[in-house]
């Protein structure tokens, strides 16, 4: 398997400057270039300003910055950046046209062993991988908005991605504290499919007039986003109950639709007797008694030091103090 310690950042604006700064501080060499030299000089100073900020305001580390300046630098054309490098993570505008183009010219001029990630949020990889050469060595590697901050990274593997060159990727995430997961090439991906579905519904809520926009993100972020850093949804339908979530499915699909009709997997698990945490048969894991009280100790840990950090805080700039 390649040992990921030298990456090319290829678009280092917004989510490309942030990949960079991430992989610079854990000690990876990291090479950017954008469109012209200016604009990767420009990328580079913004940077690394922002990382001296971010330290200087204890956001990060000590020597964050220090590791960010000695081990990030900028290139004067996509050609240099990509020399030698054993990844490359593409960061260009979600334009699927100007990422093949981009994509074919990285292809043409890296090793051809030379890994290939693409930071795409929404385009099938399947859509985008026949622009590169050797396309075993390509994939989806999907950061989250600010990338330097948020620590989840989506990998899509397609069709000819080969596990090798998943698990190089992993394990160079892996190795700098970076949780990650592997999943299809389907529309959406995971994060997407998921995000947009909870944000069109929270956009017909508004529509309807059920809530205001302010109301809506009240409750979902004191609510599910504050349980979500700690759990994923199926997590917390373990502890719910698959029983309990079946039958409101159901009473949700008599009034809003059949987008609301419970799936398969879950009215089959619950049919079968599985109810989650409670009778100790999850949807895909069982429970001990065990688990269940240790689960449930983490989770008061955890609520409640989310509390006290969302006490300490100040409400974010855009909110006002009768929404907190
Ligand atoms: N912004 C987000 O919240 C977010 C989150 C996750 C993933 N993404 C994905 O990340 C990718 C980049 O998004 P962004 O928000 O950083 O966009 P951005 O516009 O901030 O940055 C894109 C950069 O690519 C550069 N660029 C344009 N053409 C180029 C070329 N031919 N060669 C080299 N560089 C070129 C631009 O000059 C710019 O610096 C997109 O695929 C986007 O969908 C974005």
């Amino acid at each position: 398997m390649r040992t990921i310690t030298t990456v090319a950042v290829i678009g280092s604006g917004y989510m490309g400057g942030g990949i960079a700064q991430t992989l610079a501080d854990a000690g990876l060499a990291v090479r950017i270039a954008d469109a012209t030299a200016d604009l990767a000089r420009t990328a580079h100073a913004r940077i690394l300003a922002e990382a001296a900020d971010l330290e200087a305001s204890g956001l990060m580390p000590t020597g964050h910055a220090e590791r960010v300046r000695d081990n990030l630098s900028w290139s004067e054309s996509l050609r240099e950046a990509v020399d030698g490098a054993d990844l490359i993570e593409e960061a260009v505008p979600e334009d699927p046209n100007l990422k093949r183009r981009v994509l074919a010219e990285i292809s043409a001029v890296a090793a051809p062993e030379a890994l290939i990630g693409t930071n795409t949020s929404t385009i099938p990889l399947a859509r985008l991988a026949d622009a590169v050469t050797h396309p075993d060595r390509f994939l989806v590697v999907h950061f989250s908005n600010p990338a330097h901050l948020v620590p989840g990274v989506e990998l899509v593997a397609g069709a000819h991605t080969a596990d090798s060159t998943v698990a190089a990727v992993r394990a160079m995430l892996t190795g700098i504290g970076r949780p990650s997961a592997v999943v299809a090439d389907a529309p959406g991906f995971v994060l997407n499919r998921v995000q947009y579905a909870m944000v069109k519904e929270a956009l017909l809520i508004v529509q309807e007039g059920h809530a205001t926009p302010e109301d809506v993100d009240t409750i979902l972020r004191s609510t599910l986003g504050f349980r979500a850093a700690f759990f994923g949804p199926l997590a917390m339908l373990d502890m719910a109950g698959l029983d309990v979530y079946a039958d409101s499915f159901r009473l949700l699909a008599d009034a809003l639709g059949d987008r609301f009709a419970p799936p398969e997997i879950l009215t089959d698990a619950a049919d079968a007797g599985r109810h989650g945490m409670k009778n100790g048969a999850g949807l895909w894991r069982d429970y001990t008694g065990q688990d269940a009280g240790a689960i449930q100790a983490w989770r008061a840990q955890a609520y409640s030091r989310m509390s006290a950090l969302l006490a300490d805080l100040p409400p974010a700039p855009t909110l006002t103090r009768s929404t907190v």
